[in-house]
């Protein structure tokens, strides 16, 4: 194989599909889109690709809670296909829906490797409706490949049920082991410390993503795939003069949500091309 293959999984109410779709395919992967089924039913092999990608959406309207039945249905069908997966040292990426389902089926947070039991949770959002808003984040330091070189960037979040909760000891083995990915901050870069809107649901830790031990698995509520470009952004009307006075790429530059899936795709041309 000479190219990095992708597969984003769509079906029974993902959303996001294509816009994921698009974001490998900029970064220099195949991405493929893959019903559910096709998965499930053996007749596209998961094995045959090196980044399985989860995007946002409502998989089963949420009902039993966001990403629970689609982590059920993954677990029962895939388990040793992912434990495959994972093991060959290939990448998984779980966007708002998709980290729904992650910490759901138990991959994340993964400590060393203890998979398939469901250890977190992502529950209704503090303030008690959906939010739809754009965010601040801060980057810590893992071993995740997604994000190189970034430390802090915005990106859109869209969800009921992004409250990340987990027991006080196990917040406290996540960021000792450094499975932290993402934090909810301000505009000046300080964490939000639980206030809204800077944390937008009331996240334990101001925690918006984490990764597994191995940092292969990476789950995280905002939504890169839709800050591609800088044309996105709520303000780029504001931001175009810049653009032209430091002579950037018309009609914008990519967003900074591209650079996760650049991150990924490089980190796996290094390791299977
Ligand atoms: N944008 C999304 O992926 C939404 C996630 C989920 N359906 C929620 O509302 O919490």
């Amino acid at each position: 194989m000479c190219v990095i293959k992708a597969i984003v999984l769509y079906g029974y109410g993902l959303n996001c599909d294509y816009e994921t779709k698009f974001a490998l395919d900029q970064s220099g992967a195949e991405a493929q889109r893959v019903h559910i089924n096709e998965l499930i039913s053996g007749e596209v092999r998961l094995d045959r690709y090196h980044l399985l990608a989860l995007p946002g959406g409502f998989s089963w309207g949420d009902d039993h809670g966001a990403g629970v039945i689609l982590g059920l249905r993954l677990k029962m069908a895939l388990r040793p296909d992912l434990e495959a997966f994972i093991h060959a040292g290939k990448v998984i990426l779980g966007i708002c829906n998709g980290f729904q389902v992650l910490v759901n089926v138990g991959l994340l947070p993964g400590l060393e490797g203890g998979y398939f039991q469901r250890q977190a949770a992502l529950i209704h959002n503090d303030c008690g409706n959906f939010r739809d808003a754009w965010v601040n984040l801060r980057v810590r330091p893992t071993r995740c490949p997604f994000f190189k070189d970034i430390e802090q960037l915005e990106l859109p979040i869209r969800h009921g049920e992004g409250k990340f909760y987990a027991p006080d000891d196990l917040l406290a083995e996540l960021f000792a082991r450094k499975q932290v990915a993402l934090q909810y901050a301000t505009p000046q870069g300080d964490l939000a410390q639980g206030r809204f809107p800077h944390n937008p649901n009331g996240s334990l830790r101001d925690i918006a993503g984490i990764c597994d031990a191995t940092g292969r698995i990476l789950g995280l509520m905002p939504h890169p795939e839709a800050f591609v470009s800088e044309l996105q952004h709520p303000t780029w009307t504001r931001r175009k003069e810049s653009w032209r006075r430091q002579g950037l790429p018309y009609p914008a530059p990519p967003g900074a949500g591209l650079k996760i899936f650049q991150n990924a795709v490089d980190y796996l041309k290094a390791h299977f091309l």
